[in-house]
């Protein structure tokens, strides 16, 4: 509704019930083909979907729409097939109850369709186990199988069903597809033997004809062209354009294996729409005594072949009778027309059984065998009101079907309508409608109604001819005001309703039937006894030999539709309903083109203007408090953002604070009810305008929210990451002290064991003390020989200290001795002598010991005369000492010798020449003069020079 509200202006409205013109049929059309131009095929009647097939495809079927209406308030999303079924569901879900959606229309309107988006739609939506896919597939692929054998080309509709059907989707307490179930109603047997022009028999003859594999084929009998058989080429379109027969063929085979047939079954089946095609190929001719005979027996023996049956029984069968009298039974042969209806009806039987058969037989491939409660949602997809220019007994049993159904319309949604304005104490008048039952009564009652009429006529004695049973009408039913005849019709409506038909005046209009040919639906019993006898498996389960045993009558087709009609209508009165109503929207199957005469025939058979206007009578638009109030709550600053009392008093609040008229609305016990759309438009163009600025603060609390969430999101982040790192730190911290505690017992047990030997209690003590003091050595080791410093050991290194200390010793002496040089080491050397000579005998050693000797301080000098003089030279840095020192010798060249060997220092000694110059004291020299003479004398000169002569040497005077 509220998506409704806000498209109004440009496609018209969503729901019919906000049309103002609501009464009139023109603005129901005028909007649907405003909606339909635009593409828009789903409108809203209250919560009934109006559909316009739009031949073509939409793109509104998608994987993202079926997400969009997934949970969303029926009214807020445009119609939808899918709203209906999402609908559908959620409530199922939440009130544990069933439902069903009645999908009506006429012929090509689009039910099928329909029904099938709905059931994709489950199965993509619906919760999904491994294990249940295997019955949501099934579900699925029952489609098919029933689309070939149900559904043949029509000139409304390429793939028409020729059946009606109900499927019933059990869903379990979790909204799982778990199961299902379905139930035909009426297939449409006399396609089996006749088909209009233009028209096809059921699709699976040209499936198989076309698709069936050579060897398949062979083993059937059939050939590939279609035109060969009868029953298959009296339409003249046994090759259809838009029907794919190879490809659907395909989809059908693989459907049978998902839903459980074996090849037994398959080969049964094919044998029985295989013998149905023999049997239209049947030909009789009269022989001379004017009754049927069959000249070529070819197709018989195929079909005995096929059906497990003896040709020559089902020969005769086919060209006899059997009259029973009282005592006796006799067999009569049948004429040409006799036997041609006899063959008819065995392969409508033969089909029609087939069906049903095949129908029970997916059923308990789709059965469920857990009990536990599972709630369903059924498919009703049943033909609409049909009316033709010639009406069979056909189109009688699926207009009764209709009124039926507009019964339970009328039972759950009119009488619902003012059973709700009853329960919510609203005043109105009670509005005018329709009902039906009168007709229904004209149709099913018993022994008065038109079926037992029909049902009388067949089992009373003697021949039953259409003539008999129209007359039998009119005796019973002729005072009907929903009944007339030829005979009984004023001269006016006379004419148009001929001798053989009736008419009756449905609830969607009137309709004249033709009663020629009802009891051509009749299989002989010669043909049953056939039937009955036959080893095909199937026929076996569909002709069940009590049959023949039985005395009394089967039930006619017309109560066995009466019967199952009335166990449908059991079934839907106890779920609750969702309507569709699919609209055809012209006879070309065209997009986009919208037949006005067409439509408005079918908004009228549909009843549509009738349900829109008891949806409208009272009230254009109700809604619960709490949910009206929830909408435009807004519009009012007592009840926005919240309203904290009843929501009754919140909305009488909010429609006084807008200004309702009292004439405009009413309230009831639990909803609000607005008389005129324009008043709900008003209200809501007001909360268009209001939305912006609520859309504004929305977006704003929106984004503050989630900042807020960001934030708190990050905060948390931060938090959980401090904790962590503190976490961290303490434990590391507690690690440290802990290896610390550790680390000082060790020490103190160390210390405390310090002087034992090597132990684990002391190991690591003596390691650190030893590292330690090793350390610490580094810094205190002697620096020169001279310095005798040590760092004192702890008691356990005493011996490794010595031993380095000693190294260490070595090693500066020998860095001191390297860094010595070769006059140092002399003068060291000639200390060492002086030591030995001086060292504890003679005071001032120790003295002299710092004083270094200098080589250049003493000298010796000697002449080269044969003298004993030598002179020591001894430099003095003291003026006050004395000088030079004179020494005269015996032995002069032994005492020079070992001076010069003790220094070792042979360049000690000066041999000179002539003179030599001496220190007398310091800064006073003197001269010894050497010279040769006779005679050895020291004398000083005039001059105070020391003159030395020494004694001339033999041989060298001269
Ligand atoms: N919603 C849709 N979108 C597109 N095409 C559609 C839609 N509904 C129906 N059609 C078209 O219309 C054709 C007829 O539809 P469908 O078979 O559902 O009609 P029907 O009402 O079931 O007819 P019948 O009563 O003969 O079985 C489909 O084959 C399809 O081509």
């Amino acid at each position: 509704m509220e998506g409704a509200l806000t498209a109004r202006d440009k496609v018209g409205v969503q729901d019919f019930v906000l049309l103002d013109a609501y009464t009139s049929e023109s603005a129901f059309l005028d909007n649907l083909r405003k909606r339909f131009s635009e593409n828009l095929i789903y409108t809203y009647i209250g919560t009934l979907l109006v559909s316009v097939n739009p031949y073509q495809e939409l793109g509104i079927y998608t994987l993202s729409q079926m997400e969009l209406y997934q949970g969303v308030n029926f009214f807020e999303l445009p119609p939808h097939v899918y709203a209906i079924a999402d609908n559908a569901y959620r409530m199922m879900c939440s009130e544990l109850n069933n439902h069903f959606i009645l999908i009506s229309g006429e012929s090509g309107a689009g039910k099928t369709e329909a029904s099938k988006k709905i059931l994709q739609y489950f199965a993509v939506t619906c919760p999904m186990t491994e294990s249940l896919q295997v019955a949501r597939d099934r579900l699925l692929f029952s489609n098919p199988v029933l689309e070939a054998f149900g559904n043949a080309k029509t000139l409304r509709n390429d793939n028409s069903s020729r059946f009606g059907k109900y499927m019933d989707i059990q869903f379990d307490f979790k909204g799982i597809p778990v199961g299902g179930h379905i139930i035909s109603y009426l297939i449409e047997k006399s396609r089996v033997v006749y088909q209009n022009q233009g028209e096809r028999n059921f699709h699976i003859f040209y499936q198989l004809l076309e698709g069936g594999e050579e060897e398949l084929l062979a083993y059937l009998g059939l050939e590939r062209d279609p035109q060969l058989y009868k029953y298959l080429s009296q339409g003249r379109c046994a090759k259809e354009s838009s029907v794919n027969d190879k490809n659907d063929w395909k989809t059908v085979s693989n459907a049978f294996s998902v839903i459980d047939f074996t090849e037994d079954d398959l080969e049964n089946l094919f044998g029985i729409i295989a013998s149905v095609l023999h049997l239209g190929n049947i030909c009789f001719e009269e022989n001379q005594q004017g009754c049927a005979s069959v000249p070529d027996t070819h197709e018989i023996k195929w079909i005995a072949k096929l059906l497990g049956v003896d040709p020559w029984v089902l020969l005769e069968a086919l060209t006899h009778r059997k009259i029973e009298a009282k005592t006796e039974e006799v067999i009569c042969p049948l004429t040409l027309d006799l036997s041609a209806y006899a063959r008819d009806a065995m392969a409508k039987a033969v089909y029609g059984r087939t069906f049903t058969w095949l129908v029970n037989k997916i059923n308990s491939s789709l059965v469920n065998k857990d009990f536990t409660g599972k709630t369903v949602i059924g498919l009703l997809d049943i033909y609409g009101f049909e009316v033709f220019d010639k009406n069979g007994f056909e189109q009688f049993c699926i207009n009764y079907c209709n009124e039926k159904l507009q019964q339970l319309l009328i039972e759950r949604t009119l009488k619902a309508e003012q059973a709700e304005y009853e329960m919510e104490g609203i005043e109105w008048e009670p509005i005018q409608y329709f009902n039906n039952k009168i007709i229904c009564d004209l149709v099913e009652e018993r022994h008065k109604g038109i079926i037992s009429i029909l049902d009388e006529e067949c089992v009373r004695p003697g021949p039953a001819t259409d003539l008999s049973f129209l007359e039998r009408l009119e005796e019973k039913v002729g005072k009907h005001a929903h009944f007339e005849t030829r005979k009984l019709a004023g001269p006016k409506g006379r004419k148009k309703i001929g001798w053989m038909e009736f008419r009756l005046f449905h609830y969607a209009g009137e309709v004249t039937y033709c009663t020629r040919g009802e009891s051509s639906v009749v299989v002989t019993s010669l043909c049953l006894q056939v039937l009955c006898s036959s080893k095909n498996r199937i026929l076996k389960e569909c002709f069940l030999v009590a049959e023949l045993e039985n005395r009394r009558r089967a039930p006619t087709v017309g109560t066995q539709f009466k019967n199952s009609l009335s166990s449908l209508l059991e079934i839907l009165i106890s779920k609750e309903p969702s309507y569709i109503r699919c609209i055809k929207p012209n006879e070309r199957k065209e997009p986009s083109k919208f037949d006005d005469f067409l439509i408005r025939h079918q908004v009228k058979y549909l009843g549509l203007m009738e349900h829109l206007r008891v949806r409208r009578a009272g009230f254009a638009y109700r809604r619960k408090y709490e949910h009206f109030l929830q909408r435009y709550k807004s519009l009012c600053p007592d009840t926005w953002p919240h309203w904290h009392g009843p929501p009754e008093e919140g909305v009488e609040r909010l429609i006084k604070y807008i200004g309702y008229k009292p004439e405009e609305y009413k309230l009831g016990r639990t909803k609000i009810f607005i008389r005129f759309p324009r008043t709900l438009f008003a209200t809501e163009d007001a909360f268009e305008f209001s939305k912006h600025q609520l859309v504004a603060r929305i977006q704003a609390t929106y984004k503050c929210c989630l900042e807020r969430r960001a934030y708190m999101r990050k905060r948390q982040a931060a938090i959980t990451l401090e904790a962590h790192w503190r976490g961290a730190l303490a434990r590391t911290e507690a690690k440290r002290r802990k290896w610390a505690v550790q680390t000082v017992r060790k020490f103190i047990k160390g210390f405390i064991n310090r002087n034992r030997p090597l132990c684990p209690d002391n190991e690591e003590f003596i390691v650190f003390v030893r590292k330690n003091y090793i350390l610490n050595l580094r810094y205190h080791v002697p620096k020169n020989v001279l310095d005798k410093s040590w760092l004192r050991p702890p008691g356990i290194l005493g011996t490794a200290s010595d031993l380095l200390r000693k190294m260490c010793t070595r090693n500066l002496v020998r860095q001191y001795c390297r860094g010595i040089t070769a006059e140092r080491r002399a003068l060291m050397q000639e200390k060492v002598v002086t030591s030995e000579i001086f060292r504890g005998k003679k005071e001032g050693y120790a003295e002299s010991l710092n004083q270094p000797f200098a080589n250049s301080r003493i000298g010796v000098s000697t002449s080269s005369l044969s003298d004993g003089i030598l002179v020591i030279h001894v430099s003095q840095a003291d003026i006050k000492q004395k000088g030079d020192v004179i020494l005269q010798c015996e032995h002069v060249f032994e005492a020079v010798t070992k001076l010069a060997m003790l220094v070792k220092k042979d360049s000690l000694v000066n041999v000179v020449q002539g003179s030599l110059q001496f220190c007398i004291s310091p800064g006073k020299e003197g001269t010894i003069v050497f010279d040769t003479g006779p005679e050895e004398q020291i004398y000083k000169d005039k001059n105070g020079r020391l003159t030395v002569v020494s004694g001339w040497v033999w041989g060298r005077e001269a």
